[in-house]
């Protein structure tokens, strides 16, 4: 069925839709669901998501899943320079010949899993994340120094990225997150927005690190541990979460590690886990540290 026009954007969106169209004909291209590959074919939020991350000619830029480059030619007309990593060698090679054939000399096309590669240096990074990978490549992320990230989820993963404790999106990845950046959510793309259309809605954030928080750093460890632990059971009490995912602490015994937390006296541990902030889980961490192993 031909697309309905109404308008400029509609025009614009139209020859992003043949052109993507057209290039995954040419090359006998099916997209694969297992590496998230669904494809944007709307142009406004493409100018939308690019504006957002605000770039100039001093920008280095990562991108994570630059597909056939709808998001890459356009980032490397604005910034210095563009890495961009796409694991799927034939998609990969689809973008190094777009490249070439454009004249482009500032993008850097690795061809890789981002989640096995060191990146090399960048100040920000723009992304339509594949879904499968939305959680280690946030944490990989946030090991690196860079000023901002602009970054596509699925909007039920984006919505556990912000903290509100006691609510039943409050996660692992908010109370992990809440030491290490600041969320900014920033807009909306319906499936409508890609080819193929996926089944969910997705969501625009702002990701900017924080400050290293001056206990976190010492105790990020168990932190992480406990925090794994804890948010297996979101509906127990803190003791008995740890209790029953004893293995993400370092403990096979039931009774041992209920013996040496028994020592302890926490308020805590008869709290709810989905009630206990960050700050909590920060203060538990300090208090159990050496008995994580
Ligand atoms: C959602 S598509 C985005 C493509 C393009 N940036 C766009 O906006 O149309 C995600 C891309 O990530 C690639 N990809 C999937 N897993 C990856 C991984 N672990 N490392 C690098 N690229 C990956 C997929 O092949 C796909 O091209």
């Amino acid at each position: 069925m031909s697309p309905r026009i109404n308008s400029q954007a509609d025009i614009e969106n139209v020859s992003l839709f043949q052109e993507t169209k057209s290039i995954l004909q040419d090359n006998n291209i099916k997209l694969k669901k297992k590496y998230g590959q669904n494809y944007l074919i709307d142009s406004f939020k493409r100018k939308k998501i690019i504006n957002f991350a605000n770039l100039n000619n001093e920008d280095t830029v990562l991108e994570i899943g630059s597909g056939i480059g709808t998001l890459s030619l356009e980032i490397a007309k604005k910034a210095k320079k563009l890495i961009a990593i796409e694991q799927d060698p034939i998609i990969y090679n689809i973008l190094r010949k777009r490249i070439k054939d454009n004249g482009i000399d500032n993008i850097e096309l690795i061809n890789e899993d981002a989640l096995n590669t060191d990146f090399p240096k960048f100040n920000k990074i723009v992304s339509n994340l594949p879904y499968q990978i939305s959680s280690p490549i946030t944490f990989k992320f946030l090991e690196y120094n860079f000023d901002l990230a602009i970054l596509m989820y699925q909007k039920e993963f984006a919505k556990r990225m912000k903290v509100n404790v006691s609510t039943k999106n409050y996660s692992r990845l908010s109370a992990m997150l809440y030491f290490k950046g600041n969320v900014e959510f920033l807009d909306d793309l319906s499936p409508k927005a890609f080819f193929p259309p996926p089944k969910i809605t997705s969501t625009v954030i702002k990701l900017t690190p924080k400050e290293k928080h001056p206990e976190m750093s010492i105790i990020n460890n168990e932190y992480t541990k406990i925090a794994k632990a804890l948010f297996q059971h979101k509906k127990k009490k803190v003791i008995n979460a740890l209790i029953d995912s004893r293995h993400e602490i370092g403990y096979s015994d039931k009774k041992e590690l209920r013996s040496i937390l028994n020592k302890y006296d926490l308020a805590i541990f008869n709290e709810k886990v989905i009630a206990t902030s960050p700050e909590d889980i920060l203060g538990l961490s300090i208090a159990i540290k050496d008995i994580i192993k």
